[in-house]
């Protein structure tokens, strides 16, 4: 760190570094709560951390504390009548000499069973000193860079110095499953409880790395879709019927092996044809970027990338789709050898989407592909493809008050310029926030590239939180002295 740094983030520094236990508890008490959204069993613990994360924020002294509804989740869903999880809107501060930030995270997590492969009980937040760790589900994804916001507030409280933004909170509950209903709260908000914000903040994305910061412009989408295939009453013993009834387990697999091949080719006609051309410009900004098929390699745990060269493998993370085969409800997946047919089962796969797709010819494409796959095979079993959520792509300048603070910021926390990336992953919200509040989006990540994120033993190095929380403060500090908006 420079020797010229102000006296205010001395102060805030010291006071975070201080506060270090405090914080880690917060996030300790909050993983704790297996806010699994995309299980509807769990939508309970969804609630719990809610009201967790509003004793939190009262306790800060946050006000016009509000927990939103949202209604019914939409089909396909099990239970009818599941409410979707509320949205948590709150401020601290409301000078109007002052810019207002709004900054959104999500609350929910991925599931996590310790029989995935954890090495310790995936709701009970490791603290290692040793390793520099904090490991648990959500630590990276979302909840402790959500959190991070809470303990900008806190040491700015405890330092004595002044907050130099209103900031508003969005934080939701479903976002791993699609962030169902937030999109019309938004548009419902924005010229209501959103309507002086000036600027977005979201930290809900990674360094491409695990040495240098970013700072991230764009986004892919994610088209989650099911087919399901139903055919006998009930499961059967294949020895009893094995070689006499149509599988639906038989359908599903030769309709999914249909959609990509193993080298990640998409097999989906009219796909590729929607996809933007690369532009010379565009090629240009990957020859700056700090990035190496080995840290892929790290990040992964093995050695089976699909490309070596580091454009090819940028440009597929970020600008070209990607289809990923997820898992079949319904199909044995225990230990053992149970002989067993299953009656129904329903594959689930996704589409990363990326400029210029359009969301809705994709999934007519998607949909029309499954039908003329499945009625090829002659089946007598029932097929049906569907949508289970979508969320868009998004892109944007980095070159704007926003970006420039956050740049500042990470000079003077990281000491270094930070490399402006892509994301190959989506935060379906995000181009929602930018287009109804008409303000520029920033993402702002606290985690490494190798935290684990949606796979066992998620982390988040305890360097990245506290820097992180470092980071969001100054970030602030530096947005609120800009000219520009
Ligand atoms: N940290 C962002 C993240 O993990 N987003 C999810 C969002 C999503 C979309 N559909 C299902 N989940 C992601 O998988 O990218
Ligand atoms: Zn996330
Ligand atoms: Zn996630």
């Amino acid at each position: 760190m420079s020797a010229q740094i102000p006296t205010k983030f001395e102060q805030l520094f010291k006071k975070v570094d201080e506060l270090k236990p405090q914080f880690i508890d917060v996030v300790a008490q909050a993983v704790a709560i297996p806010a699994v959204s995309s299980d509807e069993t769990l939508r309970p613990q969804v609630v719990k951390k809610a009201h967790f994360l509003v004793q939190q924020l009262e306790s800060l002294g946050f006000t016009d504390i509000q927990l939103k509804p949202l209604g019914l989740q939409p089909p396909p869903v099990s239970n009818p009548n599941l409410e979707l999880p509320p949205v948590i809107l709150s401020r601290y501060g409301n000078d109007p000499q002052k810019k207002t930030v709004l900054v959104y995270g999500h609350y929910d997590v991925q599931p996590a069973f310790k029989e995935d492969g954890w090495d310790s009980e995936p709701f009970e937040l490791v603290v290692d000193e040793e390793k520099g760790l904090l490991k648990g589900r959500g630590a990276t994804d979302d909840t402790g860079p959500l959190t991070g916001w809470l303990h900008v507030v806190r040491a700015h409280k405890e330092a004595g110095v002044e907050f130099p933004v209103n900031l508003i909170t969005c934080f939701e509950g479903m976002e791993e499953s699609g962030s169902l209903g937030l999109e019309e709260l938004i548009a419902k908000e924005a010229n209501g409880y959103f309507k002086d914000v000036d600027a977005v903040c979201i930290s809900d994305n990674y360094w491409l790395g695990t040495k240098k910061p970013v700072l991230t412009y764009g986004l892919r989408g994610c088209n989650y879709y099911q087919v399901t295939i139903e055919g006998p009453q009930a499961d059967l013993h294949s020895g009893v019927f094995g070689g006499i009834i149509a599988e639906p387990m038989i359908d599903l697999v030769k309709v999914m092996s249909t959609l990509v091949d193993s080298d990640g080719k998409i097999l989906i006609k009219g796909v590729d044809e929607m996809v933007a051309p690369m532009t010379e410009k565009e090629r240009k900004l990957y020859d700056n970027i700090d990035f190496s098929l080995d840290e892929l390699n790290k990040a992964s745990g093995s050695n089976t990338a699909l490309y070596t060269k580091k454009e090819d493998i940028l440009m597929h993370r970020w600008r070209y789709p990607s289809l990923s085969l997820h898992g079949v409800e319904g199909a044995f997946s225990g230990q053992g050898a149970k002989t067993v047919i299953p009656a129904k089962v329903i594959g689930k796969f996704s589409i990363r989407t990326v400029p210029d797709m359009d969301s809705a010819k994709l999934d007519e494409l998607v949909i029309e592909h499954c039908e003329k796959a499945f009625a090829k095979l002659n089946s007598p079993n029932k097929c049906k493809a569907e949508l289970i959520h979508d969320g868009a792509y998004w892109i944007s300048d980095p070159h704007n008050a926003q970006f420039t603070a956050a740049s500042k910021a990470t000079r003077l926390v990281y000491g270094v310029e930070p490399d402006l990336t892509r994301e190959g992953g989506s935060i379906p919200i995000t181009v929602t926030f930018q287009d109804q509040l008409k303000t520029s989006v920033l993402l702002l990540p606290m985690g490494r590239g190798d935290d684990g994120a949606h796979s066992i033993n998620e982390k988040l190095d305890i360097s990245n939180f506290i820097n992180g929380i470092k980071l969001m403060a100054a970030y602030l500090h530096y947005y609120a002295e800009s000219k520009e908006i």
